[in-house]
């Protein structure tokens, strides 16, 4: 549909677009994105006639356009400006109408009924229907966004160049806006060329990008090949980080302020920060960590700052256990939020509380092992504090390190009836938390031969043993707490 080749040209103080070629086809939807200065309103101005170039070509449906005439190019191309700013206050309705001049015939241009039915559906769709009737100069950053949006629309172009379409625009417009470009491309075959500040929007939206350095194309590929971290680090000279969204198969970079945090790199988390009560074993840390766990309260990947595991009797049955959870810790002073818990039947004094350094590697864990109830899951639950800057590959690798090791535990121990019966049948309730203080050099790995993974292969499994060992001379322990607090049976 759009062909540019070996394009060159600028002002009059100079060169600012240098050889730049690439291809939009039919019903794309094709992002510009470059720093600023970087020459992508120069590409959109000479796209759209505006602007001439020095060298190259620009052809429209195979046709260079230079041979287009002001009307063709107005039928075939719409244009939506960075700043649309209107001298005249003209009502919405009119501004949009204004779309509708280059499909009206002859001398005398007459209104049809077709032309009304288009401006009523565009206004419809950008959501300006109700602000017709009022003037344009009375309208919010936003709104008005969206009458020059339906102003392009009514123009019913085979083309639409945007300049960053959601700059004004609150996140549901923005949302609703790249929703309706995307609809618009698939279902008209619209060819949509946009330039975007925002990345992650150009990201979860665009078939395709073009990222500008300098005048020049430095690459036109997939998001997810454009927006590498190192690349986007490199043009944009800042610190970024990329993550995959949770919900689409679109990358998306977060940016890294500088950090607030005066904690030194060798901040760590040993017994200091551990309380260890009847009902409960709490550790709270003065930073958040970063967390990957099963718990109840805090699953997942996030940050957290405490950690809680509740010690609930034996009967315990709740049909809600997350809410009663939520309920629990607010009482007792922790906010779900940065919470990490778990729970068990399994007494506090029988866990395992240990602190394993290895040179400069240094992890803290907690364990508690044990069966919640006769004939009932086994139930081990483990915390592994990292103290270091742990990758994301680290961190996967830290939860098969420490699942084989409690295997390997479990194994050597087999004698436990009380763990085996349940181990047999393959049911256990075990939960894990991994977290880490991020600070430091990157630990790039924890399979079972790396360092890390050596530590916390000899940590897991003395802990788990120690566990193990403590809940079976505890046994008796365990009776009598469950039957000091048989009559507390929390149902919901
Ligand atoms: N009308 C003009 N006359 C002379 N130079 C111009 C003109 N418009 C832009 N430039 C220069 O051309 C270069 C590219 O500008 P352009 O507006 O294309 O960049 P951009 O990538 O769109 O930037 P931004 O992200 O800031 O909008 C800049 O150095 C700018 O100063």
């Amino acid at each position: 549909m759009i062909t540019v080749k070996n394009l060159s040209g600028g002002y009059a103080g100079g060169e600012v677009l240098k050889e730049v070629s690439f291809e939009v086809g039919k019903g794309e939807l094709f992002g510009i994105l470059g720093p600023n200065g970087s020459g992508k309103t120069t590409l959109l101005k000479m796209i759209s006639g505006a602007l001439e170039f020095r060298k190259g070509a620009i052809e429209l449906d195979s046709r260079p356009l230079t041979q287009y005439s002001p009307k063709q190019l107005a039928r075939m191309m719409a244009v939506l400006p960075q700043h649309s700013d209107q001298a005249f206050p003209y009502s919405v309705k009119e501004t949009v109408s204004l779309g509708r001049y280059a499909h009206q015939k002859g001398w005398f241009h007459s209104w049809s009924e077709e032309d009304e039915q288009i401006v009523l559906k565009v206004m419809d769709q950008t959501g300006i229907a109700h602000l017709q009737e009022k003037s344009i100069v009375e309208l919010s950053g936003g709104e008005r966004q969206r009458v020059y949006l339906a102003q392009a629309l009514a123009q019913q172009p085979r083309i639409l160049l945007l300049d960053e379409p959601t700059n004004h625009l609150d996140l549901s417009f923005q949302k609703e806006l790249l929703d309706l470009l995307k609809k618009w491309a698939a279902d008209e075959q619209l060819t949509v060329v946009s330039i975007f500040h925002d990345l992650n929007l150009a990201s979860l939206y665009c078939d395709r990008l073009l990222l500008l350095e300098n005048g020049e194309v430095l690459i036109v590929d997939t998001p997810a090949e454009v927006l590498k971290e190192e690349r986007i680090k490199a043009v944009y000279k800042t610190q970024i980080k990329n993550h995959p969204h949770p919900e689409v198969a679109r990358p998306q970079l977060l940016l890294v302020p500088e950090s607030d945090d005066n904690h030194a790199a060798d901040f760590k988390i040993d017994s200091r920060f551990l309380n260890v009560g009847h009902d409960r074993i709490t550790l709270k840390t003065p930073v958040k960590l970063r967390t990957m766990s099963s718990g109840i309260t805090g699953a997942g990947i996030g940050w957290h700052n405490s950690f809680v595991h509740r010690v609930v009797p034996m009967e315990y049955d709740c049909s809600d256990h997350k809410a009663e959870m939520a309920e629990y810790l607010q009482a007792n002073g922790f906010l779900p939020s940065e919470t990490v818990a778990m729970m068990t039947a399994v007494p506090a004094e029988t866990t395992a509380r240990r602190f394993f350094e290895n040179g400069c590697l240094s992890i803290f864990i907690i364990v508690s092992a044990g069966n919640t109830h006769r004939d009932s899951p086994r139930n081990i639950n483990t915390w592994l504090f990292i103290n270091g800057r742990v990758s994301e590959e680290a961190f996967i690798q830290s939860a098969m390190t420490a699942a084989e090791a409690k295997m390997s535990a479990l194994q050597e121990l087999e004698g436990s009836t009380l763990l085996i019966a349940s181990q047999n049948i393959g049911i256990s309730t075990d939960s894990i938390c991994i977290a880490a203080t991020q600070k430091g050099e990157e630990i790039p790995y924890a399979g079972t031969a790396s360092p890390l993974g050596k530590l916390i292969s000899e940590g897991i499994y003395a802990c788990t043993k120690e566990a193990i060992l403590n809940y079976r001379a505890g046994k008796n322990l365990m009776k009598e707490y469950g039957q000091s607090t048989s009559n507390v049976k929390h149902k919901r």
